[in-house]
């Protein structure tokens, strides 16, 4: 039996058309002048440091831009990226310039399997902070309350099997009682090596049909 279910953000609970054409154009304009400014703050030194540590040589902070700038364009998941980003989003959802996207079934669904007792987390490899700014800046209003908990590339790649593992251990439920949802095949191969069930969403025609997973067009043909 179902327990908790664990869902991905672009392409499952919202579209890949909002990530790509409005989160990530936002965070590139915004990158170079966001570490011009805040290049004081530890944490943002230590992100630097960080992509510093990729690239394997000190960086100026316009250099460092350079380098997020064309993960940006490349779609890199690497946390210190995605740990900027959500920052710098923050100042967008902030001023009312982002609204987060969420399909229509979305807050009706998780609403639904949230009163009938299943716990709900969201697993992406945006930042928990990008994941608690676009549920709770959604177009349906603040989502968050809904959910028990965040998980980040801080617990790993989205397609290494451990990650999920670490997430059943955090969660603590056995990996045959929570229900991974995503729009990528890779991802729910992992997710269904660490032992969870899995349901792969097909919302529009970009989505590449991974067939050895039961599918769903939306939330209202997840099989729970
Ligand atoms: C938290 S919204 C931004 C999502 C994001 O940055 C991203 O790279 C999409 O990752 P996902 O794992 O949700 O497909
Ligand atoms: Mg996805």
């Amino acid at each position: 039996m179902i327990k908790a279910i664990v869902t991905d953000i672009e392409g499952t609970t919202s579209s890949i058309e909002f990530v790509h054409k409005s989160l990530f154009p936002y965070a590139r304009q915004h990158m170079r002048s966001f570490l011009r400014e805040q290049a004081g703050d530890p944490l943002v030194q230590a992100l630097i440091d960080d992509v510093e540590a990729v690239v394997g040589w000190d960086l100026s902070i316009d250099e460092a831009a350079g380098v997020l700038e064309q993960w940006i364009d490349e779609d890199r998941k690497a946390t210190p990226l995605k740990t900027l980003q959500g920052m710098i989003w923050k100042t967008g959802y902030q001023a009312g310039e982002l609204k987060g996207h969420v399909y229509v079934d979305t807050p009706v669904y998780l609403q639904r399997w949230h009163q009938q007792g299943l716990q709900l987390y969201v697993y992406s490899s945006g930042s928990v902070e990008a994941q608690q700014l676009i549920f709770g800046h959604s177009d349906a209003g603040d989502l968050r309350p809904l959910f028990s908990g965040y998980f980040d590339t801080q617990v790993g790649g989205k397609r290494e099997a451990t990650s999920y593992r670490t997430i059943l251990s955090r969660i603590g439920l056995p990996g045959a009682q929570v229900l991974f949802l995503s729009d990528i095949g890779e991802e729910l191969d992992a997710a269904r090596s660490a032992g969870m069930q899995t349901c792969q969403l097909i919302r529009d025609t970009i989505a590449r049909p991974a067939l050895a997973h039961p599918q769903a067009r939306d939330f209202s043909e997840v099989s729970i």
